[in-house]
């Protein structure tokens, strides 16, 4: 058997590939590396090219007939970009999420892991949020990745392919191991940005609106470790091979903190002092984004265990300190 995981030189994929290799899994790669990074592969076999491709879905099915089961994390992803350029998430991730269903479908491959979001929630009506909560997203990303996770309901109905959806709040942190770590160019995340500017290598943090219905005013959003959400690709992997039913997936800490306050603890953490300008809100955004995860602990027995910001914020400021320059690829 092995697991195909699209998008799996990217941030949070390659975390998972590492998860995989930890426990022996046999690892196929899809990545165009319009954001991956080959160095970011500390295992599998790395086929670069698009989903959208047919002929290339069919190499890569065909050289790898004991595909069982898919960890899709190939999308665009930011908040800000989707309202600027919505097409451009509909075309990657609605029409790409639909050509790697179809293939699935065609090669007879029956399980799929899937990257969905907080932002497919919108601006919460209970904090913390549970998966019995509204969808209604603020942003076009959050819309796309509703409508992926719709297709793939249907995709069940008609074709038997099960799925574990995994809502992720907001990815934060480094492999302990030190070799990988978060790189995006452009980088839009708070924390990495915040890090840059301890670095600097900006000359400040901007703060995205200062006017939010909440406690200092700005932003609040759920941190979770990059290797505390690849843990739980691996026990949704396990749960589709028991042949359970689809399903979705919270994952977060379950606490909640401000833009300031991240700003704060990472000024703690680096002993830098992290120049901070408020500018205005950024389109898109939702006030408060928190989970409740119980739902993944009690069925998945998915249980994080580096959840206090200040480590994830450790753990991601020794990668950038160590590697100022990403992948450097
Ligand atoms: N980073 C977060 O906080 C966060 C939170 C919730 C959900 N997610 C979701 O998790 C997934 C991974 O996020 P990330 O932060 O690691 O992003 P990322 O951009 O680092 O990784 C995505 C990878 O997919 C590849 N890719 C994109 N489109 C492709 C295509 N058409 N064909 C082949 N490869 C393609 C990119 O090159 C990249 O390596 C995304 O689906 C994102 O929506 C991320
Ligand atoms: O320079 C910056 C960058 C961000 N922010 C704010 O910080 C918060 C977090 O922003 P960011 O790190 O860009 O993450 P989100 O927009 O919350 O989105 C992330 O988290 C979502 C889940 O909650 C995922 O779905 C997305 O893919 C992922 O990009 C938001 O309030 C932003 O407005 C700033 O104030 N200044």
């Amino acid at each position: 058997m092995a697991v195909l995981v699209t998008g799996g030189a990217g941030y949070i994929g390659s975390h998972a590939v590492a998860a995989l290799q930890e426990r022996g899994e046999k690892i196929v790669i899809i990545d165009n590396l319009q954001q991956g990074h080959r160095k970011a592969l500390l295992g599998g076999k790395l086929y670069e090219g698009d989903l959208r491709d047919a002929a290339f879905m069919d190499t890569v099915f065909q050289e790898n007939d004991d595909i069982d089961a898919v960890i899709h994390f190939a999308a665009n992803s930011l908040v800000g970009e989707s309202m600027k350029d919505p097409g451009k998430y509909y075309h990657n991730n609605v029409f790409g999420t639909l050509c790697l269903l179809e293939k699935m479908n065609e090669y007879n491959v029956r399980k799929i892991v899937f990257s969905s979001t907080a932002a497919t929630y919108g601006e919460p009506e209970n904090v913390p949020i549970d998966e019995y909560d509204r969808t209604l997203p603020t942003n076009a990303y959050g819309e796309t990745k509703l409508a992926m996770e719709k297709m793939m309901k249907w995709f069940d109905v008609a074709h038997n392919i099960k799925f574990v959806s995994l809502r992720y709040f907001n990815a934060a942190g480094a492999h302990e191991s030190g070799k990988i770590g978060e790189d995006h160019s452009p980088e839009t995340h708070l924390i990495p940005i915040v890090l840059q500017a301890a670095l600097g290598q900006r000359p400040h943090i901007s703060v995205f609106g200062e006017d939010y219905d909440t406690p200092d005013g700005t932003c609040i959003r759920d941190y979770i470790h990059v290797s505390d959400l690849a843990d739980a690709h691996v026990l949704a992997v396990d749960r589709l091979r028991t042949g359970a039913d689809s399903s979705v997936y919270n994952l977060g800490n379950g606490t909640g903190f401000s833009v300031k306050e991240v700003i704060d603890i990472a000024r703690a953490v680096t002993g830098k002092e992290i120049p901070a300008v408020m500018e205005a809100r950024r389109a898109g955004d939702p006030a408060v984004l928190v989970a409740s995860s119980d739902r993944a602990r009690q069925e998945l027995g998915w249980n994080p265990k580096r959840n206090k910001l200040e480590d994830i914020i450790k753990s991601a400021w020794s990668w950038h300190e160590a590697n100022p320059n990403g992948y450097n690829d």
